[in-house]
């Protein structure tokens, strides 16, 4: 079954909602972003949340060691690599890493896959930040030659309405949202079930 990540928590409420939703993963932005949480206030939100059916994400771009090591101590279980992080900077944070890429990285797929991270991540192209922009890429034009289905997760202006043909294109092992849960920059409870209940109804 496809496995939902739901990211940009800024709250206890709505990242406890996500879980008890069915969310198999909630993500924390640490990096530039209208979503940005410092490392201490995801901390206060990871201290209050019951994480026992969820894995916990921290985004991070370009992060130093030390910073991916400080955010890892608060007890995340990933970190989203969405930046250009090399390989063996990442292959220190093995059995607790995503690596993100954008649809038009020149990186070959069989290149990304030689990432050692649990998952690789492909998002829309870059725009004001490095993602979050809520925009879909070009699906039919993306090659899927040399992904490796069980660690491919798919991001990039999903949303509850176009999810099942993005399953249905691509059979991701994982699926990343954000704008397409939110109404007026907020998560909005109702597209984070429909979200949820769609991506299980298909997979
Ligand atoms: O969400 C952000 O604001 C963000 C900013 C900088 C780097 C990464 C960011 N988000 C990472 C994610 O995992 C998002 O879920 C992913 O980019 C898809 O976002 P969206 O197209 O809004 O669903």
């Amino acid at each position: 079954m496809t496995k939902v990540k739901i990211c940009g928590m800024q709250t206890i409420e709505d990242a406890q909602y996500a879980i008890d939703a069915g969310a198999d993963f909630i993500g924390f932005v640490l990096a530039p972003s209208k979503r940005q949480l410092t490392i201490d206030e995801m901390r206060g939100i990871l201290e209050k949340l019951d994480t026992k059916n969820a894995g916990t994400v921290g985004v991070m771009v370009n992060p130093s060691r030390e910073e991916a090591e400080e955010a890892l101590e608060t007890g995340l279980d990933y970190i989203q690599f969405h930046g250009d992080e090399a390989p063996a900077f990442v292959e220190d944070f093995k059995d607790h890493a995503i690596k993100a890429f954008p649809s038009n990285s020149e990186l070959g797929n069989s290149e990304k896959f030689e990432y050692p991270s649990n998952f690789i991540l492909i998002d829309s192209p870059r725009k004001e930040y490095y993602g979050g922009s809520g925009s879909q890429f070009d699906w039919e034009a993306f090659d899927q030659e040399g992904l490796e289905p069980s660690r491919f997760a798919l991001a990039g202006g999903l949303k509850p309405e176009n999810i099942g043909e993005a399953i249905s294109i691509f059979k991701p092992a994982l699926v990343d949202v954000s704008s397409g849960v939110e109404s007026d920059g907020k998560k909005d409870p109702e597209k984070v079930s429909r979200f949820i209940k769609n991506v299980k109804e298909v997979s």
